[in-house]
């Protein structure tokens, strides 16, 4: 089905097997994402999108397949790789992932240690332009997380996503636990970053809204691998029972008219 942008893939999986023992999470998954695309991955709970992302990025190790990240191998063949390629990524987990005894400034200082020759007042200058790239208000970066709101936690894990300018930002349901203002806020966040800095964001949602509001091309996982991608007008041409019921269903018809109300 149809993509959009300059389809240059910058994360490659072909022929994914994933397993924990006997169970087999993910059986011969394929799936591209485009450079500056957003791709909402969805699917029903338990169908392996949080498990496909942890692949992803080289923290759960493939039983089969190959995956390719900005032109690195995953899992990395050498540190050194590794290392190179965690330097052009970024991960946002479901509940922030910070590091509670650190401040949200200390937290986003965490990656950007990374950089030889920064100096201390240097680093904390570039984790409050981080901070504030994500919406955070100016005194948010001497707060502890527990602190903070469950929105402003997850814009704190995004400033630490962001901290190393990556070519690509992983979301693990970044809207979750919003209230429905919160959500579209971030989601605003999330698209204009994406097209202000030509970001790749790669977004395990079960957020209708945000896959109206800002997603290019949808992955559906269900059958152990990604049944169908491709635009939100694409699903509507979709038969499988699962994804007429997520498309079609009561909750799609309101975010639909809600996107539709949106643009008018
Ligand atoms: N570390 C692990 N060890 C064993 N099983 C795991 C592990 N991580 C995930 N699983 C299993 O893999 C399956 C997929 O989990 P995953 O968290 O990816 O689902 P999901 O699609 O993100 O679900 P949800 O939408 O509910 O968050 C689940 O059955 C889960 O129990």
């Amino acid at each position: 089905m149809s993509g959009t942008g300059t389809e240059t893939p910058v994360i490659t999986v072909e022929g994914l097997v994933t397993r924990f023992g006997p169970q087999v999470v993910h059986d011969g998954l394929d799936l591209e994402v485009h450079r500056g695309e957003i791709l909402g991955v969805v699917g029903g709970s338990g169908t392996g999108k949080s498990v496909l992302l942890r692949t992803i990025v080289g923290l759960n190790r493939p039983a089969e397949g190959r995956i390719e990240v900005l032109g690195t191998p995953v899992p990395a063949q050498t540190e050194a790789d590794r290392e190179r390629l965690e330097g052009r990524i970024g991960v946002m987990f479901q509940d922030g992932a910070l590091f509670s005894s650190l401040t949200v400034r200390e937290n986003v200082e965490v990656p950007l240690r990374r950089i030889a020759g920064l100096d201390r007042a240097r680093r904390a200058d570039l984790a409050d332009l981080k901070i504030s790239m994500a919406g955070l208000p100016w005194d948010a970066g001497g707060k502890y997380p527990s602190e903070l709101s469950g929105g402003m936690r997850k814009r704190a894990g995004l400033a630490r996503a962001l901290a190393l300018d990556p070519e690509i930002v992983f979301l693990d349901e970044p809207t979750a636990g919003l209230d429905p203002i919160g959500a579209a806020a971030f989601d605003r966040l999330i698209h204009g970053l994406s097209r202000s800095l030509g970001l790749t964001v790669f977004l395990v949602t079960h957020d209708l809204d945000t896959l109206h509001a800002v997603c290019d091309r949808v992955a559906v996982l269900a059958e152990k691998r990604v049944l169908v991608s491709g635009t939100m007008a694409d699903m509507d041409r979709v038969d499988h029972p699962w994804v007429r019921d997520y498309f079609h269903g009561p909750r799609a018809r309101a975010a639909r008219a809600q996107a539709g109300g949106d643009e008018g």
